[in-house]
């Protein structure tokens, strides 16, 4: 199993969060990370376990580097049964109507083509004074116990 990181992100968080997440991760096993937009969602494989983080843009809609990802996932439409993920979203709650939109419509895609989402939904949200990668380094050290007992 390779633990794949992969991130969405519009001005760069995600995907610092995202290399904080592997470095916990490798303590776990074999990890890779990617950018949403140079993954092709026919690739995704009940072999691997994929840990998604993903910011809200906009007015509630994906940022520019998860877009593409799900415009492929829409047309394709792969069949997802036994693909596992985790996903954790940025916002900012100061945004009311559309806090985290982008990565619930993400994941909600996801769960449409039978994928499983494993853990908590975790979250980050730039309107309090939480430190973005603190929160999701403990996030994903919930996610592995929650894997490990499964
Ligand atoms: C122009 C703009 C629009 C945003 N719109 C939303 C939004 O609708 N909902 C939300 O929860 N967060 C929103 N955010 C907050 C971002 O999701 C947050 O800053 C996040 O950390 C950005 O991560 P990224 O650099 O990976 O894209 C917005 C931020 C900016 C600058």
């Amino acid at each position: 199993m390779t633990i794949r990181v992969l991130y969405g992100t519009e001005s760069g968080n995600s995907e610092m969060i995202a290399e904080d997440v592997a470095i916990v991760l490798e303590q776990h096993g074999t990890v890779a990370v990617a950018d949403l937009q140079d993954t092709d969602p026919g690739s995704l494989s009940p072999a691997d376990l994929y840990i998604i983080i993903c910011s809200t843009y906009g007015e509630g809609e994906l940022p520019a580097s998860a877009q593409p990802f799900v415009d492929r996932l829409v047309e394709l439409r792969p069949q997802l049964d036994g693909v596992h993920y985790a996903i954790f979203g940025l916002g900012d709650s100061g945004y009311a109507d559309s806090y985290s939109k982008g990565s619930e419509y993400l994941a909600a895609r996801l769960d449409s083509l039978g994928a499983v989402r494993v853990g908590e939904y975790g979250r980050h949200d730039a309107a309090g004074f939480d430190d973005a990668s603190e929160i999701a380094t403990e996030w994903v050290r919930g996610i592995i116990t929650v894997r490990a007992a499964a």
